[in-house]
């Protein structure tokens, strides 16, 4: 049956041709040298337990697992180099319910219809037929995730026939659906089967097999048996020379089981329910087991059968068991039949395999984008987190976040009480640095007032501080200062050691005008400092520090939420399955991505908006430059920002590694983009890792044109910066979003 695997089939090839296909993951070996064919029209069970590489199987069949060696025909072309050619006329429906639950039963047939290439009426035509096929139009209008177990795999199957497959492929289709709901799934596949589609069915059912006009079983990752359900009945190792089955109808079936193992000329005892199957020697008849068994006659009834498939495949794992080799493929399939020489066996020739044929980049747009806007109207929550929440940042963080640092609570011990004493504080209190937090009369209140955290400076004035100055001695007074936050302790520290300057000056100043001397003085012959510096303001000259943040907030806003947005939409995807849905259908790779991120970047661009008015309105910080090339070069920076939303989520399996790694990206762009620390005072290592962060270059933007009023010229340097960050995400981003699960 192994035929070469890269000799493609002739033009009467069967629907499917599987040859030699292997699949490892890592150290599991989830396929093994699989090899059947599945005729046009046939409904093909694939058979096995748990975790025996049935979906791998289906999953690399359509193209979207690459096979680690071997390969498959579908409909004559090769399921992974021509996969585009394949996905239009096949159907999947997935082991997992993976369709969208938030739209109606309509609207995920009008999706999938449309991702086919399915329009007006054609479009309309195929849903009343589906829906009339699969009875569910009674539930059109209803939501997906509503419907019961039995519902939701009607609906599956009838989004997977919406674009009349030729194929159809459907991965445990009755797993956890009630036998009624079973029943009505087989009859439909069985109309299906009548109407000329070809469908390969994983089950774990035995009674579903025997529903199969061939069955393959697979058991771990082997393909131990291929055939006709009575063909296979009929195996010789089934049911060996001499030997006869029965159906042995006892009380208490189970606690005999092991009793009959053991029993001389029993070969094989299986439990079907409340019977026991027994394969024995053909001299052992029923009445000498039941006497051997100590059962009086009356209470066993025993008849004897054919064997079942359930018989077969028990037999068949059995002897796989206890052979250590790998077991033989026992192949009774009519081509298997064939004489070996009949079939061309090419070897020193081998035809490379074909090249990869891509199919239409943009295709599903629309579809797409439609399914993605539905999915923002029915979450309110999503237009919430995206443009309630930013505003709501901008106000309490344009807020909170002010570097001005006044009112620092200062605690007093004026030991000297006079008027010069009362002064000095006095002054310290007018700069409005400090706030007088309390007077106190000893030493031991003065620290405690500092340990406990009441206050952050204390001023200590000597008993002598008046006498002294009055006699023209120097007067010493102390500033204690609580360091541990240093913003605010090199704050007090400069305006204390500047206070003290200023103050001296003035008396300097004072005592030299009695005296007729003076270091300099003005046109009016007043006495003045020798050298004069004059500073003036440009661009927010009330050093108002939220004319720094705000703009710099508006970029993180920005960043953090198509980011956020972006790469959850796509992970939360491929979390329910309906990612696997997607790449099996015609959907092109940018459509794909377009579709899904077009709908955030156009909120994004709304949110935009309102953060910039908040900016202009609520905190007065107007914007200097022009407002048409900030909005254009936000446009720029949102592009990089969904950009990076969708590396995160080729990288993430689960949403919560989304998040993981969206923090990872976050905090350098809060910490290092310059929106809270100046780069410049950065290490060097670390400052030129500030260049990689795409959010850097915009708040760059932000800051220029709005606060100084810079124009394109002027910031030529950051648009070339963020140019490039854009266009290397997008790039590292889409390659690495293929329409492949590995
Ligand atoms: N992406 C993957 N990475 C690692 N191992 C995998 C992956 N997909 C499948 N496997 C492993 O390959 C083996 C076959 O899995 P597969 O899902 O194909 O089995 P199955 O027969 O369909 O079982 P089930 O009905 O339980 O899904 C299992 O051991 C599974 O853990």
């Amino acid at each position: 049956m192994n035929r070469p695997a890269s000799e493609p089939p002739a033009s009467d090839a069967p629907a499917i041709d599987v040859r030699g296909l292997t699949r490892h993951f890592g150290e599991v070996v989830a396929v093994e040298d699989v090899s059947f064919q599945v005729q046009r029209g046939a409904i093909f069970g694939l058979l096995g337990p748990n975790g025996s590489g049935k979906s791998t199987i289906i999953r690399m069949l359509l193209g979207i697992l690459p096979p680690t060696s071997g390969a498959a025909y579908v409909l004559g072309h090769r399921s992974l180099e021509e996969s585009e050619l394949i996905k239009p006329r096949v159907g999947y429906m997935s082991q997992k319910f993976s369709l969208y639950a938030d739209l109606s039963v309509r609207e995920n047939l009008d999706f999938y219809g449309r991702v086919y290439g399915l329009e007006g009426e054609r479009l309309a035509e195929r849903r009343a037929y589906v829906l009339g096929l699969t009875e569910i139009g009674d539930y059109e209008h209803q939501l997906a995730g509503n419907l019961s177990g039995g519902w939701k795999q009607r609906l599956a199957l009838a989004c997977s026939l919406i674009h009349d497959p030729e194929i159809l492929m459907l991965d445990e289709p009755t797993a956890g659906i009630d036998p009624v709901a079973r029943r009505h799934l087989w009859d439909l596949l069985f109309e299906l089967s009548g109407r000329g589609v070809t469908q390969l069915v994983t089950t774990q059912y035995m009674d579903e097999a025997e529903r199969c006009t061939d069955v393959g079983y697979i058991y771990l990752s082997r393909m131990l048996v291929l055939g006709k359900p009575d063909q296979l009945k009929q195996l010789p190792q089934v049911s060996p020379e001499g030997t006869k089955r029965y159906e042995l109808r006892i009380p208490k079936a189970t606690e005999h089981l092991t009793g009959l193992r053991g029993m001389h000329g029993v070969r094989d005892a299986t439990l079907f329910g409340e019977t026991v199957h027994v394969l024995v020697d053909e001299s052992l008849r029923p009445p000498q087991l039941i006497d051997r068994l100590g059962l009086e006659g009356n209470d066993t009834r025993a008849r004897e059968i054919p064997p079942s498939l359930e018989d077969v495949f028990v037999t068949l794992t059995a002897n796989a068991e206890r052979d250590t080799t790998p077991p033989e493929e026992i192949d009774l399939t009519e081509t298997a039949a064939e004489p070996a020489e009949s079939e061309p066996v090419l070897e020193a020739e081998t035809p490379p395999p074909p090249k990869t044929v891509k199919g239409k980049t943009l295709a599903g747009l629309g579809a797409v984008l439609v399914k993605e806007l539905v999915h923002i109207r029915r979450q309110p929550s999503t237009l919430f987190f995206m443009l309630v929440i930013p505003v709501m940042q901008t106000l309490i963080f344009g807020y909170a976040i002010d570097t001005q640092i006044e009112n620092i609570p200062m605690v007093v011990f004026d030991m000297d009480g006079r008027q010069h004493a009362r002064e000095l504080t006095s002054s310290f209190v007018n700069t409005r640095r400090f706030r007088l937090e309390e007077h106190v009369l000893d030493e031991d209140s003065f620290h405690r007032a500092i340990t406990s955290g009441r206050a952050k400076v204390g001023l200590r004035i000597p008993p002598d501080y008046s006498d002294r100055l009055v006699r023209g001695e120097q007067a010493s007074v102390q500033v204690l200062i609580d360091g541990s936050d240093s913003q605010v302790a090199t704050t007090a520290q400069s305006t204390a050691n500047l206070l003290g300057l200023s103050l001296s000056i003035q008396m300097a100043r004072a005592k030299g005008e009695s005296l007729q001397v003076a270091p300099a003085r003005n046109e009016t012959g007043e006495g003045v400092l020798p050298i004069d510096v004059s500073t003036r303001m440009l661009f927010n000259p009330d050093l108002d520090s939220s004319h720094f943040f705000v703009p710099g907030l508006v970029g993180i806003i920005l960043q953090l939420v198509t980011l956020f947005l972006t790469s959850f939409a796509i992970v939360r995807e491929r979390e329910l399955g309906t990612l696997e849905q997607l790449f099996v259908t015609p959907v092109g790779r940018m459509g794909l991505l377009l579709g899904k991120l077009l709908p955030y970047a156009m909120i994004g661009f709304v949110e935009l908006l309102l953060v910039l008015t908040v900016m202009v309105y609520v905190f007065g910080v107007p914007v200097s430059g022009n407002l048409a090339l900030l909005l254009v070069l936000a446009m720029l920076f949102m592009v990089c920002s969904l950009g990076l939303g969708l590396l995160v989520s080729t990288l993430s399996k689960t949403q919560l590694e989304a998040m993981q790694f969206a923090f990872i990206i976050m905090l350098p762009s809060v910490l290092l983009s310059g929106f809270m620390f100046p780069r410049s005072e950065m290490p060097l290592p670390i400052y030129l890792v500030t260049f990689a962060i795409p959010v850097t270059y915009f708040i760059e933007i932000l800051r220029g044109v709005v606060l100084r009023g810079a124009d394109l010229l002027d910031l030529v340097p950051w648009i070339v910066g963020l140019s490039i960050c854009c266009i290397a995400v997008l790039w590292l981003s889409v390659m690495r979003f293929q329409k492949r699960l590995a």
